[in-house]
Order: structure tokens, then C-alpha cells, then sequence
């Protein structure tokens, strides 16, 4: 009988580091824990990120969701879709566009645009896409406008096993999912989010860099009232060291996920995301959740840090009124008395 090639030997490589883009720093990785591990819950208990094998949590998605399924069940509202003229989709809240520096905002210049499209529409750009075009990106939450054969694989989602984290770890209530349909190789730069993360891969590979809270001093991020609040200044691809200087310093975790993985994202953690190059279209479903009650224990914890200066800067600004007042104040106040 011959013998049995060993399974491991077998598994193809479906990606390798050709497919990943190249940064200045090294990261380590992300474990990776099966989901009924109960190291698991360790790690979600003390806000660290984990890969989670074997949940099954959006198992229909993956079973059905190809791009074909998606167009014929997607339903017939719009959905938001960006474009960036590069790779690059750096979120911005057009809300605080007026806040930028002199009063029109004519100093801020958005580095994508969003539109409002049928899901065909988005298919066909897709489908026909010529290198030199804007790439686009769809970020569209999940409601219930959705078509019916969705309807029954969201319902069919391994909500015994998410809603029993949600439980375990007293979190507050899923506010959504957004479904993300990426072309190969667009990135979102490294911004935190202020809510708790399950991101579930359904098709295709996403790299994502993480730091945790903690970093704060080393990833500058924008002011708040600016449009790019809650994203790092630090440009991954090229950091400027002058201006950046402790982001030399900083300390990344990394971690490639595949269809079935579930990455947990803590709350405030900053996360850089890409879709792996030359592997074609990437499909991801979210479930944020508003963090839980934080009974206010000291030490305090890195993220609560983070959130008391950010309500810090807001009601400087709202004293204030000045955007260009808050920094003078803050370094009047700071330099050469509390250092
Ligand atoms: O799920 C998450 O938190 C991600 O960051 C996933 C990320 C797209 C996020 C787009 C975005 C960024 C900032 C505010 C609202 C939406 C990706 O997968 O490319
Ligand atoms: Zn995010």
C-alpha cells in the first residue's frame, strides 16, 4: 500500500510574504487559539488580540458568500462604497471638515471619496477595474434590507457561541456588521476603533499590524477634532522619523487571517489593515460591540488613559472654540512644569 501522504505536506502554501507589504519594523505574531481554548477568554479578558480557529461563526458566509452570491442576494438598496486615487483608504469624519485649521476647511483635502451604489454597479467596476483607475473599497453594514437567502445566513451565524463572549466578557450590545468587499492590496491605514472587534474573515487573506493603547506616544495620532480623528499621523509605508520620532520605538503584533479565522480586535487597540496582493478580491464581516461597563479601577488601564485625554481635547475645544488654541494651551500648561 503506498503510503498515505501526510496532510501537512500536502496543504499548499495558499500565500507567501511576496503577497505582504514591506514595513521598517518587525512584528510578532498574533497567537492563534482554537475557539473552545479557554486561554481564549484570557485573552479577551485582558484586551489582547487572538486569532480564534474553528468557531464556525459566519461558516454560511463562507460556504455561499461569492462575490455572484453576493450580487443576486445583496437586495436592491445601496451600499457605501470609497475610491482612493492609491491604495490607501484613510477614513475620515466629514462632520469635523469645518474644524480644520481656517474656517472653510479649505486645508483639509480628502484622501477618498464615497458613493452611494446599487450592488451591481459596485460588482461591474469591480469585475472590470484597469490598473491606473481608483481602486475602491465596499463598507456596508448588514441590516435587514438585505436579501432573504442572506437574512438566513446571518441568521445561521454561530450566534450561541459570539453572544456567549458577549456574556462572558460583559460587553455592551452589537451595534453592527459591516460587511467589506476590498479589492486585492487596498490598505486602511492604523487607526483604533472605540468599540470592541470580532472580524471575521469569509474570503481571501487580510494582514493586520496591531499595537496596543499603550503605543500612544509612539503612533501620534491626529488631534480630535480633526477629520482623521482616531488614525495615526505615522504613514506605515514611508514614517517620517523627524516629525515621528518614538514610532521607532513602536511595538507591533501581526497577524495574516484567513477564511474561518476571527480576529479579536480590543477596544482602542490600533489596527492597520491590508488585503494580501495578487490573491484577488478579500470578503470580511465585523461585530462591533460597544465596550462594557468600566468601573473606574486603579490602576487605570491603558485605554481608559487614551479615552480621558481624547474627552480632554474635546472640552478644550469646546471652551476654547479655536482648533489652533488647543495645542498652545496644552503646551503652556505641560512644558517645563510637568516634565
Ligand atoms: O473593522 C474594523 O475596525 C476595520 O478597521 C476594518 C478595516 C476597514 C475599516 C473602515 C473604517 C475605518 C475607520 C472607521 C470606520 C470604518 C478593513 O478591514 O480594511
Ligand atoms: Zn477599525
Amino acid at each position: 500500500m503506498a503510503s498515505v501522504p501526510d496532510i501537512r505536506s500536502c496543504e499548499k502554501k495558499l500565500w507567501d510574504s511576496s503577497n505582504l507589504r514591506k514595513y521598517c519594523l518587525n512584528f510578532e505574531e498574533v497567537p492563534r487559539l482554537f475557539y473552545d481554548d479557554p486561554r481564549v477568554d484570557e485573552f479577551i479578558c485582558s484586551h489582547k488580540p487572538v486569532v480564534i480557529l474553528g468557531s464556525n461563526l459566519v461558516k454560511p458566509a463562507i460556504d455561499r458568500w461569492s462575490l455572484e452570491y453576493i450580487e443576486r442576494n445583496m437586495g436592491t438598496d445601496v451600499n457605501t462604497v470609497f475610491f482612493s486615487r492609491n491604495h490607501k483608504f484613510k477614513y475620515f469624519d466629514d462632520k469635523k471638515i469645518h474644524s480644520c485649521n481656517n474656517p472653510r476647511g479649505v486645508e483639509f483635502s480628502p484622501p477618498m471619496r464615497k458613493e452611494e451604489m446599487k450592488i451591481e454597479d459596485f460588482m461591474k467596476r469591480l469585475r472590470e477595474w484597469k490598473r491606473g483607475e481608483e481602486r475602491l473599497y465596499m463598507q456596508q453594514s448588514l441590516t435587514s434590507a438585505v436579501g432573504p437567502n442572506i437574512v438566513q445566513d446571518f441568521i445561521g451565524f454561530n450566534w450561541k457561541w459570539i453572544n456567549s463572549k458577549q456574556k462572558a466578557h460583559n460587553w455592551g450590545k452589537l451595534t453592527s456588521n459591516l460587511l467589506y468587499i476590498s479589492m486585492e492590496g487596498n490598505v486602511t491605514p492604523c487607526h483604533y476603533d472605540e468599540q470592541e472587534n470580532f472580524f471575521a474573515e469569509v474570503h481571501g487573506y487580510k494582514r493586520c499590524i496591531l499595537f496596543s493603547p499603550d503605543q500612544f506616544q509612539c503612533m501620534y495620532p491626529y488631534p480630535v477634532h480633526h477629520p482623521h480623528d482616531r488614525q495615526s499621523m505615522v504613514d506605515l509605508e514611508k514614517p517620517d522619523h523627524t516629525k515621528f520620532p518614538k514610532f521607532r520605538d513602536a511595538k507591533g503584533l501581526e497577524a495574516v487571517i484567513g477564511p474561518g479565522d476571527v480576529l479579536y480586535i480590543p477596544i482602542y487597540w490600533w489596527h492597520h489593515v491590508e488585503s494580501l496582493m495578487r490573491l484577488g478580491p478579500t470578503i470580511t464581516i465585523n461585530f462591533w460591540y460597544k465596550a462594557g461597563p468600566t468601573a473606574i479601577e486603579y490602576p487605570l488601564r491603558d485605554h481608559q488613559k487614551v479615552s480621558i485625554m481624547r474627552n480632554i481635547e474635546k472640552m478644550l475645544l469646546e471652551v476654547l472654540q479655536d482648533p489652533k488654541e488647543v495645542g498652545p494651551l496644552l503646551r503652556n500648561m505641560v512644558l517645563g512644569r510637568f516634565e
